[in-house]
């Protein structure tokens, strides 16, 4: 937990933006807005339809606008400090990270194998890491593409950490070719992890022809993506570990129980169920959420997270329930929601927090448990609090058996040693 002296420098900063000349703009804007309304008030007659549909527009346009430059009117940034978190946290919390997939087809594995290594390889000690993929498609192609990752995450890990790398999807670092000209070791380290991703894309490319099922892929016989029981299956386990650079996280494969007729609600479903499975095997205090087609493109956004989430307030509790990633766009024209999140967001980062829209966002887990700051203890953790909260809310007896990882073996996959 942060240590709360108020002599330390805080670890997340708020920077407001002074834009005088802009509310002048937006104050003058304002005006003309109120002039033309009334000029339509004062000289509106009965049977001038066209009048009252342009005094019907102009004022709607007026109202939108109102709004919009109320939430841009003192516009703010959260700057965090992950430097100062390694002298202010003696021990960093676990983060559970959800993948969530639904279609191998729609979604190629691939691209899942890619925004899984990018969160596996983040700046965070990774014996605080968990990686949990949903299969929702209940697909063989893709556990066995994750498996495969699972073993190249090994080389493509270190080699992130040792090069301090900053877009950890491979699919996008390896679109840049090598910079360095001599004989390096940079060089022949690049070389070899390229090498290795190739061959790690066509084996996951060449999976629907060409595979050998054992007996590890024997839950997946007979079953339908609307018809299976649930297989979770734990990838790799981080036995022992120390969180050193060579380490590679949990990483746990889940694919949910489903019937024909039983409504399972989509991704909302899928979420709800990574957050029981990740409360019984590693239950960490916060959790991430992305999509499968999504990957990291910053190396330390976890501890980005944490200096918002470890920073308490002057009463030393931090009521911070979710830290929101904005979204970047790398394959299509999606300038206008960029444009709109960058300006929008500073807005109601300045009025009271950013917009809340699920993926590429952390939360706590008591907060998906519907607790209250008030039933914390003093680490934050939910596994110390009784099973009732004061909402009255008792949890399935499922989610208070809490069991580490290490006790708890579902099912493993038999070359993760
Ligand atoms: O039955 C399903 C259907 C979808 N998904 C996953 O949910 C995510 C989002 O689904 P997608 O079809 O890609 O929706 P988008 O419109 O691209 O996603 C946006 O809109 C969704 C709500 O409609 C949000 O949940 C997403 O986070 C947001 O990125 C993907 O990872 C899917 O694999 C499941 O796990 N199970
Ligand atoms: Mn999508």
């Amino acid at each position: 937990m942060a240590d709360s002296s108020s002599s330390l420098p805080s670890l997340f900063e708020k920077i407001s933006y002074k834009r005088y000349f802009l509310r002048a703009v937006d104050l003058t804007m304002l005006g003309l807005l109120f002039s033309l309304l009334l000029y339509r008030i004062l000289h509106m007659s009965q049977n001038d339809n066209v009048w009252v549909v342009a005094f019907l527009c102009e004022s709607f346009f007026t109202f939108i606008w109102l709004l919009i430059t109320c939430i841009k009117w003192t516009p703010a940034e959260h700057k965090p400090y992950p430097d100062r978190l390694d002298e202010r946290v003696h021990e960093l919390p676990s983060v559970d990270m959800f993948v969530t997939t639904a279609d191998p087809v729609r979604e190629p594995p691939i691209l899942v194998v890619n925004t899984v290594l990018s969160l596996l390889a983040v700046n965070y000690p990774a014996n605080k890491l968990a990686c949990y993929v949903s299969d929702d498609g209940c697909s063989p192609f893709t556990y066995f593409s994750l498996k495969e990752a699972s073993n190249f995450a090994k080389i493509w890990v270190p080699f992130c950490k040792k090069y301090n790398v900053r877009v950890r999807a491979p699919f996008r670092y390896f679109l840049n070719s090598l910079d360095a000209k001599e004989d390096s070791e940079f060089s022949r380290d690049w070389e070899m992890t390229k090498r290795e991703y190739e061959k790690l894309s066509g084996k996951v490319e060449d999976a629907t022809r060409d595979w050998d099922a054992d007996d590890d892929f024997e839950a997946f016989s007979n079953t339908k993506p609307n018809d299976h029981s649930t297989i979770v299956k734990v990838v790799w386990e981080n036995k022992g570990g120390v969180g050193d650079e060579k380490e590679v996280p949990h990483f746990v494969y889940v694919s949910r129980e489903k019937r024909p007729n039983y409504l399972h609600h989509y991704k909302a479903g899928a979420m709800n169920f990574l957050v029981r499975v990740s409360g019984l095997m590693t239950n960490a205090p916060y959790m991430l959420n992305v999509d499968c087609d999504m990957f990291v493109n910053e190396a330390d956004v976890v501890r980005q997270a944490m200096c918002i989430f470890l920073q308490k307030s002057k009463n030393s509790i931090n009521h911070c329930a979710f830290v929101q990633y904005p979204q970047d766009f790398y394959d299509s024209n999606c300038e206008e929601l960029v444009v709109l999140q960058s300006h929008l967001s500073r807005g109601f980062a300045g009025i009271q927090g950013s917009i809340y829209s699920g993926s590429g966002c952390f939360q706590t887990r008591r907060v998906m448990y519907g607790l209250s700051v008030d039933d914390l203890e003093e680490n934050g953790s939910p596994s110390s609090v009784n099973a009732r909260s004061k909402s009255g809310f008792r949890y399935p007896p499922d989610i208070t058996i809490l069991t580490k990882i290490s006790d708890t073996r579902i099912s493993e996959n038999p070359g993760s040693g």
